[in-house]
């Protein structure tokens, strides 16, 4: 991935949210943590030009977030806080393949690419299935397959540990180190973004920390001791 943010400042009803940050993001693996509120998730939203920078600009793989959206939109998939909204249609299936509709492909391609990322996430028995009779853990495992099965570069997952037992917790953790795609994990799970190549510790809207995650976790740590 080769992500820029350039002076980039985000102001929502006057309030400074994101303070004025010059930012590179080239590793495999990026975690954001921090409190909430602390703007971690506005962070990650300018990626996909979600939210507009008040000042500055967000470049990723080279194309400008506002003046060339959809090629710079195109280059990221999103998994959201909550799976079970990304998931439109009933059956996974179906949703999976309305992923690819904008590509217009013959309708026997569209079956293949579905039943590979099925396969890819072992969840073809899922198929079927409607996304409100899905636990956590196959729907995150879901949200994934839909958003991957249109080849984004760099993957961008807001929380995906949240609220998941530990089996379906270690499931995802297992699938995040094994993707192939960079990705870049907004988490307040410390042990999984210790796994990450980078970290960045997001503090009332400035990038307090950003570099190696034991180091950087350690910070966080220390920062919020006995502070409660
Ligand atoms: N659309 C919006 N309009 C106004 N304020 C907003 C908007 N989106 C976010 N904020 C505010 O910006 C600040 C940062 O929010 P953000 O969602 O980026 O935090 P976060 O670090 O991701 O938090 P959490 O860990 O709780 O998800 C918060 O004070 C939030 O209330």
């Amino acid at each position: 991935m080769d992500i820029h943010f350039e002076k980039v400042e985000v102001r929502f009803e006057g309030r400074t949210v994101i303070h004025p940050l010059d930012l590179a993001l080239n590793g495999r693996r990026v975690g954001i943590i921090g409190l909430n509120g602390s703007g971690k998730t506005t962070l990650a939203r300018m990626i996909n030009g979600l939210v507009k920078p008040s000042a500055g600009r967000v470049t990723v793989n080279g194309f400008d977030t506002v003046e060339r959206q959809d090629e710079a939109r195109g280059q990221s998939g999103f998994i959201f806080q909550n799976p079970q909204n990304q998931i439109i249609l009933p059956l996974l299936r179906e949703d999976i393949a309305l992923g690819l509709k904008s590509r217009k492909l013959p309708k026997q391609e569209v079956t293949a690419a579905v039943e590979a990322i099925l396969d890819r996430f072992g969840i073809g028995h899922l198929g079927d299935r409607r996304a409100h009779e899905l636990s956590g853990g196959e729907l995150q495992l879901a949200a994934l397959a839909s958003v991957l099965v249109t080849e984004p570069k760099i993957l961008v997952m807001d929380e995906p540990t949240n609220q998941l037992d530990l089996k379906n917790r270690n499931l995802v953790e297992r699938t995040i180190h094994t993707l192939p795609e960079d990705v870049i994990v907004i988490s307040h799970d410390l042990d999984l973004v210790a796994g990450l190549d980078r970290v960045l510790l997001v503090h009332e809207g400035r990038i307090a920390a950003d570099g190696e995650p034991g180091e950087v976790i350690g910070q966080y740590r220390a920062m919020h001791e006995g502070k409660d």
